[in-house]
């Protein structure tokens, strides 16, 4: 590749299709994202929009088409390659959250550095922490935490090591309307200063409005 050609996206899917216990949820849905690009997708709920995203971060196969992160073909892959890869490359927010309960919140931030091999970097993680309004509790243990806080913490875990993607199951879902804000301010701010994309599926069309492009799931269709 010449240094002048354009860059791989971060983020591809073609002609992919799942089908969950019989039911035909999409097919052939195709996208590609860029670094710096944000994208929500709506949808009624049961449409298939966390299978979509759990497609994307590698969690999930689908029945047809192929996943590419930069130049990895991740459906060519085995499961423990797409996990060392999903380590650096997806900053993954679940609708569960998935915080490690013995683990205070700045620990929790901390943990993908130590996954990574690396010394965490204690002031990201303060900053994170103080950026998602949760720096009065970094000692705060998930137990200890509302559910809304909770989904802080493991969006201030997703973008600590900086990962070029960011997929993110309605992480304004448990939020007061100040705090969807913030959060929704700190993943674009992610896009637009740090340079990752991101993908963000939701229910609410006032936060699917911030950000670049938005698309439907619909009658099994990205649309
Ligand atoms: N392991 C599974 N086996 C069979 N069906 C499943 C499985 N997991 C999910 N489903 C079904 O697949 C459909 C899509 O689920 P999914 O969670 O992707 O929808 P969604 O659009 O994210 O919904 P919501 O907006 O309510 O979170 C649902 O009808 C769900 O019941």
């Amino acid at each position: 590749m010449t240094s002048n050609a354009a860059p791989n996206p971060t983020l591809a899917l073609a002609g992919v299709s799942k089908t969950l216990g019989g039911v035909k949820l999409f097919t052939d849905v195709n996208l590609q994202l860029h670094s710096g690009q944000s994208l929500a997708v709506v949808g009624e709920s049961g449409s298939g929009k966390s299978t979509l995203l759990h497609i994307m971060a590698g969690l999930d196969q689908a029945d047809t088409g192929e996943v590419l992160w930069a130049d990895s073909a991740i459906h060519t892959l085995n499961t423990s390659q797409v996990a060392a890869k999903r380590l650096r490359h997806v900053g993954l927010v679940f609708q569960a959250y998935y915080l490690m309960p013995h683990l205070s919140a700045q620990q929790n931030i901390e943990l993908p550095f130590l996954l990574a091999g690396e010394q965490p970097n204690t002031q990201r993680c303060l900053q994170l922490l103080e950026q998602v309004g949760m720096a009065h509790k970094a000692v705060s243990f998930p137990r200890e935490m509302s559910g809304g806080e909770q989904q802080r913490v493991a969006i201030a875990r997703a973008l600590a090591l900086n990962p070029p993607l960011i997929l993110a199951d309605e992480p304004t879902g448990n939020l007061d309307e100040d705090n969807a804000e913030r959060v929704l301010q700190v993943l674009l701010q992610a896009c637009s200063a740090q340079g990752c994309a991101l993908v963000m599926v939701t229910h609410s069309l006032k936060a699917a409005g911030h950000l670049n492009k938005q698309l439907s799931l619909t009658e099994h269709r990205l649309v």
